[in-house]
């Protein structure tokens, strides 16, 4: 069969959450226009008995998935995997997934980059043994240090002074909270392609506020608010995301390309603020596998841009990763994205300060 009308053949095996987003009608139809069918793979049927794949995309967890898998791939080792499990796994420990971050080596020149300040505990003792803190500064934001993907590994607390330390359940990352004037850079990745978007997110706190604040707050994928909840909060409505100046392009473009080739990995995203002290200094504070790319405007485009050079082996493996330059112009790369007029299927989120008023409230 000639290339031009072979078929191929792309299984994806998500959590029934994933497959609601990003299994769209609108994707597997572009998708099947330019040759490829993408098949769920069944979850309770040996992998090795399905298919024949070309490629298969992924994002589940668990040692019989990573069997699975392993055994598949031993014999079918032509079929490219995204991603794979060995690569995505360092996404999973907060301190290892900012720690490639720091090992990039690009120009900083017009803006720098870095990670906040963060510790990791992993005892009741020494969380509240002051000598550990290693001179953190209040507010500190603690987030579990496992980052699978559960509610539980989503639930954060803004920690404002010692006492909120109480109430936390290590083991977690202790990591300074960076005033950003409440807005959030999402950079999306896939493959070679980079989008970043812009959404709201907490609110600074001052010196003042900090001093009339209680201990802690507790929250979840903030950034992840529907539109429901965002109304439903004052501060959300004040907050003008048309107002928040996008990163450089080429710094942020720069920064995914050295990610990926890092982390060999082709799907994730990663969260970004400006440093308000500094201005011009970019943190990033968290990179998922596999986002919400139905989030992403063109998600179908760009993902299907993408399977094809997969599957036509033009992004491959490691070493296409080093490639190079971005298929858009740059221009074409960071695109505004007004959240609030986005439709929203997925999130079901919640704030929950002490109170648990459902608002955020600083
Ligand atoms: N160091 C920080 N300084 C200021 N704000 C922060 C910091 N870390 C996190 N945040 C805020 O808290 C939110 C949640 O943090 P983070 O992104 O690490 O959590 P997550 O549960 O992994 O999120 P996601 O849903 O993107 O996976 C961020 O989107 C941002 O609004
Ligand atoms: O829920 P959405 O589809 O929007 O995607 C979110 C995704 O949830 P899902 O994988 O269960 O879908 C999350 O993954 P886990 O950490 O929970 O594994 C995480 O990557 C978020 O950052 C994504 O939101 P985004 O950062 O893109 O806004
Ligand atoms: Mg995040
Ligand atoms: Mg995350």
């Amino acid at each position: 069969m000639s290339d031009f009308t072979r078929r191929f053949g792309i299984g994806y095996a998500l959590a029934p959450k994933k497959q609601q987003s990003f299994i769209q009608v609108s994707l597997v139809n572009l998708a099947k226009e330019r040759g490829m069918d993408l098949i769920r793979i069944d979850q309770d049927t040996r992998l090795i008995d399905q298919g024949p794949f070309d490629c298969i995309l992924h994002k589940l967890s668990g040692e019989e998935w990573k069997k699975q898998l392993e055994e598949y791939s031993f014999k079918n080792p032509n079929v490219v995997v995204i991603d794979p499990l060995g690569a995505i796994e360092r996404l999973h420990n907060r301190i290892s997934m900012l720690q490639v971050v720091s090992e990039l080596k690009i120009p900083q020149e017009s803006a720098t980059f870095g990670i906040p300040k963060q510790i990791v505990i992993y005892n009741s003792e020494t969380l509240l043994d002051p000598a550990s803190m290693e001179g953190l500064k209040f507010p500190l934001i603690a987030k579990p240090l496992v980052a699978d993907g559960s509610a539980k590994s989503h639930k954060m607390s803004l920690v404002f002074n010692h006492d909120g330390l109480n109430k936390l359940r290590p083991p977690i990352v202790l990591q300074e909270f960076v005033n950003h004037g409440g807005f959030i850079f999402k950079v999306y990745v896939v493959g070679e392609y980079v989008k970043c978007v812009k959404r709201k997110s907490l609110p600074d706190v001052s010196e003042e506020k900090l001093k009339s604040l209680e201990a802690s707050l507790s929250f979840s994928q903030v950034s992840n608010l529907t539109t429901q909840e965002r109304n439903n909060d004052n501060y959300y409505e004040m907050t003008h995301l048309e107002e928040a100046e996008m990163p450089p392009i080429s710094f942020i473009t720069d920064i995914a390309r050295g990610l990926r080739q890092a982390m060999g990995l082709h799907l994730f995203n990663f969260d970004v603020i400006r440093d308000d002290r500094v201005g011009n200094r970019y943190l990033v504070i968290d990179i998922n596998y596999f986002p919400g790319y139905a989030k992403m405007p063109s998600y179908e485009t760009v993902l299907t841009e993408f399977f094809w050079d997969i599957v036509h082996q033009k992004q491959g493996g490691a070493a296409s990763l080093d490639k190079g330059e971005n298929p858009e112009k740059d221009s074409d790369c960071l695109e505004m994205l007004n959240c609030d007029k986005e439709e929203r299927k997925l999130v079901s989120n919640s704030c929950c300060g002490d109170g648990d008023d459902g608002a955020l409230h600083l």
